[in-house]
């Protein structure tokens, strides 16, 4: 199922075809934020930020586009069950702590999988109901157009002598998947970012400057041609996935056979989780590890596409993750427009970037604890 996955829905090909959606969905933020310009007023980044990884998650993976349609459920709870969702999958239930008999008595007794399943519940009714507009032919005509059409294809075309059959429960699961892989993982980068930018005046003075000399300050739209003008913007984006990856611990592990790391033995079925947050901090690893200074990686090769193992942002090995182009194109046209467009003021109240408070929250995704609130000022 994986390698399907990773073959038809996420190749480059197919990234490079949702293209249009993501210029589309970044064009209508910034005319949000101009919005906001206007009146002076502060933006509430983290709500924009997600706003727009699920309106893109949605047109490519369902064909629904919420600024066009009566919605079959509403934008904000989408984003409040992908929440719920990713809080429920990474807190750790009674059965998890004494599989078997007591474990799952104390969950029955305080309703530890009620929650859960309440959640996955909903978003399984929602699936199904875009499922059988496509199926209807309420949605989208081309095969091509969105994941689910696509899934559906596939299915429709699959010999009956293929060994792994496609069915409708296989299409929510790649669902499920992208949806909670997808949605909370770019918003959270983006808002770290403009979190790093605005505690150091320098690095977005910096990174605003090449941006405009580069593209000139005439443009009124900013396209994913224009990325691979900037390089200083590609290092802001490594440093912030260096200091803020948004699953600090990847996905877990499990040993398949008996290992010995460093003199300590491992047996098999043991329970692995990598800590990519520390080994991005680590002191033996990188000079002043707690600085924001994208100028680190300006004359090394390492790269966060999980060859280095000192910058794991997107895991590595058999289960990297599949969306990272999809991914970096979202976060790196949402940041150029923002960086082109505007310029960013801290709200009333706070007198330089170290006021802004860096909590973290969350548990399997890391997300900023309090809302980033930023006064967009439009460029002149
Ligand atoms: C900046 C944004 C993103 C980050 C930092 C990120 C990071 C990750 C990480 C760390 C993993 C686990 C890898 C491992 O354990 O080795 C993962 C898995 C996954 N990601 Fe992403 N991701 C991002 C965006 C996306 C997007 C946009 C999609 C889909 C459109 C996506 C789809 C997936 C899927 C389906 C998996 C599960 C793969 C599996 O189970 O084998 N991700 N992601």
């Amino acid at each position: 199922m994986r390698k399907l996955a990773v073959i038809e829905l996420f190749s480059l090909k197919r990234v490079h075809s949702f293209r249009n959606i993501r210029e589309e969905e970044v064009d209508f933020m910034v005319k949000k934020v101009f919005q906001s310009a206007l009146s002076q007023s502060p933006v509430d980044l983290s709500k924009t930020f997600f706003s727009l990884t699920a309106s893109i998650i949605c047109r490519v993976a369902l064909g629904q586009n919420f600024n066009e349609s009566d919605f079959v459920i509403e934008q904000e709870r989408i984003e409040e069950l992908v929440n719920e969702a990713l809080l429920a999958l990474g807190s750790f239930t009674c059965s998890d702590l004494f599989p078997g008999g007591i474990g799952r008595f104390l969950d029955w007794l305080f309703g530890g999988h009620k929650k859960i399943n309440k959640v996955f519940e909903e978003l399984d009714a929602f699936y199904q109901h875009v499922i059988d507009d496509h199926l209807a032919g309420k949605t989208t005509v081309d095969s091509t157009a969105d994941i689910v059409a696509l899934l559906l294809d596939l299915m429709d075309k699959q010999e009956y002598k293929n060994y792994f059959k496609l069915n409708i429960d296989n299409i929510k699961g790649v669902l499920m998947d992208i949806f909670l892989a997808g949605v909370d993982t770019g918003a959270i980068t983006m808002i770290w970012a403009m979190t790093e930018l605005a505690r150091n005046p320098r690095v977005m003075k910096k990174a605003q400057e090449e941006i405009r000399n580069t593209l000139g300050l005439k443009r009124d739209r900013i396209t994913e041609e224009d990325i691979d003008k900037v390089d200083y913007l590609k290092l802001i984006i490594k440093e912030t996935f260096r200091l803020h990856p948004a699953l600090p611990f990847l996905l877990p592990r499990e040993t398949m056979s008996h290992v010995k790391i460093q003199g300590y033995d491992i047996p098999p079925k043991t329970h692995i989780q990598l800590n990519v947050w520390t080994i991005g901090r680590d002191p033996d690893r990188w000079t002043d590890p707690e600085d924001f200074i994208p100028e680190r990686f300006t004359n090394t090769c390492v790269d966060f596409r999980g060859q280095n193992f000192e910058l794991l942002p997107f895991g590595s090995g058999r289960r990297v993750c599949p969306g990272m182009p999809m991914a970096v194109a979202t976060v790196e046209l949402a940041l150029l427009n923002l960086l082109y467009f505007f310029d960013w003021r801290l709200p009333e109240g706070m007198i330089s970037g170290e006021d802004i408070d860096m909590g973290e929250a969350g548990n399997l995704t890391i997300i900023k604890k309090l809302p980033l609130q930023l006064v967009p000022v439009q460029r002149h």
